[in-house]
């Protein structure tokens, strides 16, 4: 054990005698992952605005020397897919515990997410991230880290993440849940694992026409302009929530009360479309680092559950036909949800007419299914973290809640 290994682990036991702090001499990596574990540098350089590099070059790499981290490995990612190998083959090589300071948007750490769940390890591997905030949207980022309020509290550093790593304090990683999702065919079967947004619905169809605008609009406004070219599209779909493990039933958010309660029967939910939105998270609050969409999400939860909102327009009383005019009225009710989860998560709260019920419908559970309707190809796209995938015709999408996957148990500094 290192001196400043040692040094932390005298800190904790001090504050174990003194406040009660639980911890265990027989595994220190377990307290101190970070301290500890091989340290592997990794960035995409065409993430974001494309300033990985320069901030990676300039600010982390010296920090991380400054403070005494010597990177095992930095790389530089250059192609699709590279993350995820980068993280594997290092893996075989020195097993053990591993930190990766990562510069990526939520893309390339979904990447390196599936890489480790099609991989196969003998023992069990423990990895910590640190977030670099370098992409797009930086929602996993954003959500541990929430934006601060005033100028003074806003930190200079590349990260607060890479701040806590950094810092003399013990670190306690938090462990990620992992959303997983397969799509079964007559070919067979594909899986894709998501530790921040699964979705289907305008959420789909945003990612799946943003992608095409990226080199014309690197930053967020091109989900802005992807949501206006579909906001007027309804999706036919039936929607199967199961509750989460231990759970007799899936829970529906009750916005009057603000709790959640169980739904009126045990078991699966059907729910019939057509469907304006559905997406289910995990591990987040928000997708950017202003939209909350899914603002009942507590970051600290140890549950394996999703958060999944819906939006009907068929629930919507004034809505009595699916012709275009009333698709252009809808997308004005839709247009307003999602704007207001641009002011802290308002849109929890609105409902059709002042006494009205609410026009999102907000569940936790351990799962669900998509059923996209035959004859309707925008239904049949389904958005992991970012990655579109189609659903085979006449089949399904199945995501599940869980907190391991293939001897992975992932945990990021917070
Ligand atoms: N050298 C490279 N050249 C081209 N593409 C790359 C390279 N390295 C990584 N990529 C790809 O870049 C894509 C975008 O990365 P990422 O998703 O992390 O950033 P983003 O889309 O800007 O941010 P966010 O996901 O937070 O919105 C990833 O899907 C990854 O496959």
């Amino acid at each position: 054990m290192s001196f400043e290994e040692s040094q932390a682990l005298r800190k904790l036991q001090r504050l174990s005698s003194t406040k009660g702090v639980q911890y265990c001499s027989v595994r220190p990596y377990l307290l101190f992952p970070t301290l500890m574990a091989n340290l592997l540098v990794l960035y995409n350089p065409v993430c974001g605005a494309g300033n990985a590099k320069k901030a990676f070059d300039e600010r982390v790499i010296p920090l991380l020397k400054q403070h005494g981290k010597v990177p095992d490995s930095i790389v530089e990612t250059t192609h699709v897919g590279h993350a995820g190998e980068v993280v594997i083959e290092y893996l075989h090589t020195k097993p053990g515990p591993l930190t990766i300071v990562l510069g990526s948007g939520d893309g390339t750490l979904h990447e390196i997410v599936v890489a480790l769940y099609n991989a196969t390890f003998d023992v069990a591997i423990e990895i910590s991230v640190v977030l670099v905030p370098s992409g797009t949207a930086n929602a996993l980022y954003w959500s541990l880290f929430p934006p601060q309020e005033t100028s003074q509290a806003k930190s200079e550093s590349p990260s607060r993440a890479l701040d806590a790593f950094l810092s003399q304090s013990p670190v306690f990683p938090r462990p990620l849940t992992f959303a997983v999702t397969t799509f079964p065919s007559a070919t067979g079967t594909v899986t894709s694992v998501a530790v921040v947004v699964t979705s289907a619905a305008l959420h789909a169809s945003i990612l799946h026409d943003s992608e095409a605008l990226r080199s014309t609009h690197p930053g967020i406004e091109r989900f802005k302009i992807a949501a206006q070219q579909n906001i007027t599209r309804w999706y036919d779909a039936t929607v199967k929530l199961h509750p989460s493990p231990g759970s007799q039933s899936v829970e529906i958010y009750n916005p009057k009360a603000k709790r959640f309660e169980a739904w009126e029967t045990e078991g699966e939910v059907e729910l019939v479309g057509p469907f304006a939105y559905f997406l289910s998270t995990v591990n987040v609050d928000r997708l950017e680092s202003a939209f909350r969409i899914t603002p009942l999400h507590s970051p600290g939860s140890s549950g394996t559950t999703l958060d999944v909102v819906i939006i009907r327009p068929r629930r919507d009383k004034t809505i009595v036909d699916a012709e275009d005019v009333s698709r252009q009225a809808f997308a004005q009710k839709t247009t307003e949800v999602l704007m207001a989860a641009y002011q802290d998560g308002a849109h929890v709260g609105v409902t059709y007419g002042e006494e009205g019920e609410s026009v999102l419908e907000y569940f936790r559970c351990g799962g669900w299914e998509w059923l996209p309707t035959s004859g309707d190809a925008h239904a049949h796209l389904v958005c992991v973290d970012g990655e579109i995938i189609h659903v085979a015709p006449n089949s399904t999408a199945e995501c599940t809640a869980t907190r391991k996957i293939s001897n992975v148990q992932l945990s990021v500094v917070a």
